[in-house]
């Protein structure tokens, strides 16, 4: 499903504040797959993360999704990719804390090339609350929810599309060891209902607990476990 060859990524190169950060990464991952990204801090996961999500463009090399090349893409059809074929949890779930748990799920449905009623929606994102068992929480606003209800209904938003990959950073970041579990297994549900997952994390258990690791040392692929 994802080929990515020779990948190279800089920020302000040339400038004081430039660095290279991706240098030449070569990876594969397959449908079904559950895979982690691992590597220290200011290694380039959220990066390349971001990069195999279409939220950010990478310099040089090549990124095949579904055999079809990404970078030569316009910014409507990455945009299109993002929302037909990718759900995106964000680090520190990145949710509008005054809107419910429901008004927040709706949220990647308005910004969708496919048109649809709002009663429309409001069923799809319940049914995405209801994959992550927050259905029952779906009026309430997310600032009195928990960290690891909050990171369900994070979840849940990236799901709502019915995305063939989700893609997901620090999914357990902000959360303690038993809420930690509980996430990795619904994402693992998740797997195994048929996304894709590519998760990106600190935590060693919650690596081992996917399929395969990447670790990324210095902007490059060290191993693959
Ligand atoms: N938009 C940006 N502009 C300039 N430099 C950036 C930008 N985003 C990231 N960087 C730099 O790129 C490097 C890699 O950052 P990235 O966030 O990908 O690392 P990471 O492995 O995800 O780190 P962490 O585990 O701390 O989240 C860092 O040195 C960072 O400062």
């Amino acid at each position: 499903m994802i080929e990515i060859k020779n990948l190279n990524k800089a920020y302000n190169l040339g400038e004081e504040n430039g660095c290279e950060v991706l240098k030449g990464i070569n990876l594969t991952i397959h449908d079904g797959e559950m895979t982690a990204i691992m590597g220290a801090s200011g290694a380039g996961k959220s990066t390349l993360l971001h990069i195999l999500s279409c939220i950010d463009r990478y310099d040089n090399g090549e990124y095949l999704l579904d055999g079809e090349l990404i970078g030569r893409m316009g910014d409507a059809r990455m945009a299109e990719i993002r929302n037909e074929k990718m759900g995106i949890v964000m680090q520190d779930f990145a949710l509008i804390e005054d809107f419910t748990a429901l008004e927040n799920v709706m949220m990647p449905l308005d910004f969708s090339a496919k048109k649809r009623r709002k009663k429309e929606k409001r069923n799809m994102a319940l049914e995405a609350l209801e994959a992550v068992s927050m259905k029952e929480y779906a009026g309430k606003p997310v600032c009195k929810l928990s960290g690891g209800q909050k990171q369900r209904v994070a979840i849940a938003r990236g799901l709502v599309n019915r995305p063939e990959i989700l893609f997901a950073d620090e999914p357990t970041g902000a959360l303690d060891s038993v809420t930690s579990g509980e996430i990795m297994k619904l994402l693992r549900t998740l797997n195994e209902k048929g996304t894709t997952m590519v998760i990106v994390t600190h935590d060693r258990l919650v690596a081992e607990s996917c399929d395969r690791i990447i670790k990324i040392v210095d902007g490059r692929v060290q191993d693959i476990a």
